[in-house]
């Protein structure tokens, strides 16, 4: 069953966006056409093999990067005609990023790392909130090199979610951990999805993680081959793999 209501707008909609990388006489079609959209508060799990655009297309919608061909739009902004200056406020204010490796800074402790987002965002939570809705409320005060790489990747989850995003972007976070640890990685994503309602799309190699999503988005070569609602939602716990 779907979670959440589709009444309002999406949050993001591209459309027939296009992906050229070109190296020298080398030209890869990384995206060929792809129309999607993110509905608010929807957890989407993008699914496909190696090389199939999925990190291209995440990239695209989080203005990291930017498409040959086709329209990106944020609500009702669209991307594809915005400045490099304006794609930089967008990220810094609107988009949450999560990567699979965790890109702390092994100096500072996990509260000064996520703190190191609560001092320059416009309308943060405490570092303390953010930590306890990633799932870590009793290791602020260690450092990366003391935690786990599932409680590393939860102080990134933190760190991404402190600036109140209303858009996660994640690029296989559970792709370094086991089973166990990704499953808390996981959960930890579905509870802020839930309580916040922050717009989430995830990246996975894993077919068995797709069975949290509310819908699943599949690549292949470029393009887009299912794009169904998951009517059988699963909590995180409840994956295996
Ligand atoms: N900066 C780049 N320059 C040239 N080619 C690139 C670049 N980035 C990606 N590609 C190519 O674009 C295609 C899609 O890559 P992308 O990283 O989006 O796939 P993916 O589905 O995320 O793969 P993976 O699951 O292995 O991360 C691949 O053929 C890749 O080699």
């Amino acid at each position: 069953m779907r979670s959440k209501p589709d009444s309002s707008g999406p949050v993001f909609r591209a459309e027939g966006v296009t992906k050229v990388y070109r190296t020298g006489a080398v030209a890869v079609h990384a995206l060929r056409g792809v129309d999607m959209t993110l509905s608010e508060g929807e957890m989407v799990v993008l699914l496909g093999a190696s090389g199939s655009g999925k990190s291209t297309l995440m990239n695209i919608l989080g203005a990291l990067d930017t498409p040959t061909e086709g329209r990106v739009f944020f609500r009702d902004r669209d991307l594809t005609r915005a400045s490099d200056r304006q794609l930089t406020a967008f990220r810094r204010d609107h988009v949450g990023f999560v990567f699979q490796f965790y890109n702390l800074v092994p100096s500072l402790t996990a509260r000064e790392n996520v703190a190191l987002v609560t001092e320059i965002a416009r309308n943060p939570m405490t570092p303390e909130e953010a930590l306890e809705r990633a799932g870590l409320p009793n290791r602020m005060d260690h450092f990366p090199a003391e935690l786990s790489g599932g409680e590393q990747q939860r102080v990134a989850i933190a760190r991404a979610i402190a600036k109140r995003p209303e858009v996660l972007l994640c690029d296989e976070p559970t792709g370094a951990l086991d089973s166990k640890t990704g499953v808390q990685v996981l959960e930890a994503l579905a509870q802020v999805n839930a309580d916040m309602g922050t717009a989430t799309v995830l990246i996975t190699h894993n077919a068995d993680i797709q069975r949290i999503a509310d819908r699943v988005v599949v690549l292949a070569d470029g393009r887009v081959i299912r794009d169904e609602v998951n009517t059988e939602k699963i909590a995180p716990a409840q994956v295996s793999w």
